[in-house]
């Protein structure tokens, strides 16, 4: 039977098969034993089949010698419960405004459901996934977060104000896969509701991540014609945030992918998470898809022999 079943094999889907392990060799090389922080964004969790996709992808990473950090969003998820729970919602500059009640219903879902879904899915691939918010550990401690140019209260949102990694570092050398919630807890033991691209850009940094991937619903950042920008360099950013170019959810996200890179992470990509086996392509290939944000806007491919430069 086994025989039969090697026989079958196109002969070009077995050359296609050759060359996309070939091609994925030197970067499998220069990733071995790194971090990297994928952070899932609640409106790339689209579909059944693109979830466990997603699942299987971070499974796959950790057993070729990768350790992935999922941290996650759900900011679609949470609305859908307050909207049946007959909440009403609003959101200034990304953010969404966080009453007592409100942060009962995304520490339930964010810490509950959402992150219980993707830990089981992982497992469900043959990871060994460990569900955390930051109050484990004290892995997140957080601040209330003052809108820098407006007046306006955004309750119980809050901002990083110390990341401990302790407990991250312990389960990656132990082979479990972390999946972290964006919840902090604050000086007075409170929860705040965090916007996961903060948390994933400084968790990204505390760890010395060699990459950050911000999955997310579009094919990168475009531009004013809706055109994808695959390199970005700070200044470039700079620019279109200035004119009005990259608004609204893009905001946090861009930010905290410039933070990352200036504080020591290799490079921050934007990527489409609605796309099957998004981080697969962006970590295997040459050509690798979405927005790269690096300090040169671009990252030389991996040698394909030899050692890797230091
Ligand atoms: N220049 C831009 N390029 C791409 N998307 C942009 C841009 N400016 C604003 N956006 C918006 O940002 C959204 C992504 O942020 P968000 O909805 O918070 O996603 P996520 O849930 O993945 O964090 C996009 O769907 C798009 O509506
Ligand atoms: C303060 C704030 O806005 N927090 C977010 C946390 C979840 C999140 O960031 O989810 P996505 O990544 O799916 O957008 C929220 O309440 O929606």
């Amino acid at each position: 039977m086994e025989q039969n079943k090697r026989m079958s094999l196109d002969p070009e889907a077995a050359a296609r098969v050759a060359r996309v392990l070939g091609e994925a060799l030197p970067y499998i090389r220069r990733f071995a034993g790194k971090t990297v922080v994928i952070k899932y964004g609640g409106n790339a969790m689209t579909d059944p089949e693109l979830k466990s996709g997603f699942a299987r992808d971070i499974a796959l990473m950790k057993l070729v010698g990768f350790n992935p950090v999922v941290v996650h969003g759900g900011g679609p998820q949470i609305g859908k419960v307050l909207e049946r729970v007959g909440k009403q919602t609003e959101f200034i500059k990304g953010m969404r405004v966080t009453d007592a009640d409100t942060m009962d219903v995304v520490e339930m879902v964010l810490g509950g459901l959402v992150n219980k879904e993707i830990v089981n899915l992982i497992n469900q691939h043959g990871g060994r996934a460990v569900g955390l918010t930051g109050k484990d550990g004290n892995l997140i401690t957080a601040r209330k977060l003052a809108l820098v140019e407006d007046d306006a209260d955004l309750g119980f949102v809050g901002e990083v104000a110390e990341i401990d990694p302790r407990i991250v570092k312990r389960l990656e050398s132990d082979d479990f896969i972390p999946v972290i919630a964006p919840i902090g807890v604050g000086a007075d033991g409170r929860s705040y509701n965090i916007n996961a691209d903060l948390v994933a850009g400084k968790i990204a940094s505390v760890l010395g991540a060699e990459k950050l991937m911000l999955l997310t619903n579009t094919p990168g950042v475009l531009d004013a014609e809706g055109h994808l920008l695959t390199g970005l360099t700070p200044e470039q950013v700079e620019n279109l945030i200035n004119a009005g170019v990259i608004h609204g959810g893009m905001l946090p996200k861009i930010q905290c992918a410039l933070d990352a890179v200036a504080n020591g992470v290799t490079a921050a990509h934007i990527v489409d998470g609605r796309v099957e086996n998004a981080v697969l392509l962006e970590l295997f290939t040459d050509a690798g898809v979405g927005t790269l944000i690096g300090s040169s806007g671009s990252v030389p491919p991996p040698a394909a022999n030899g050692p890797e430069p230091a």
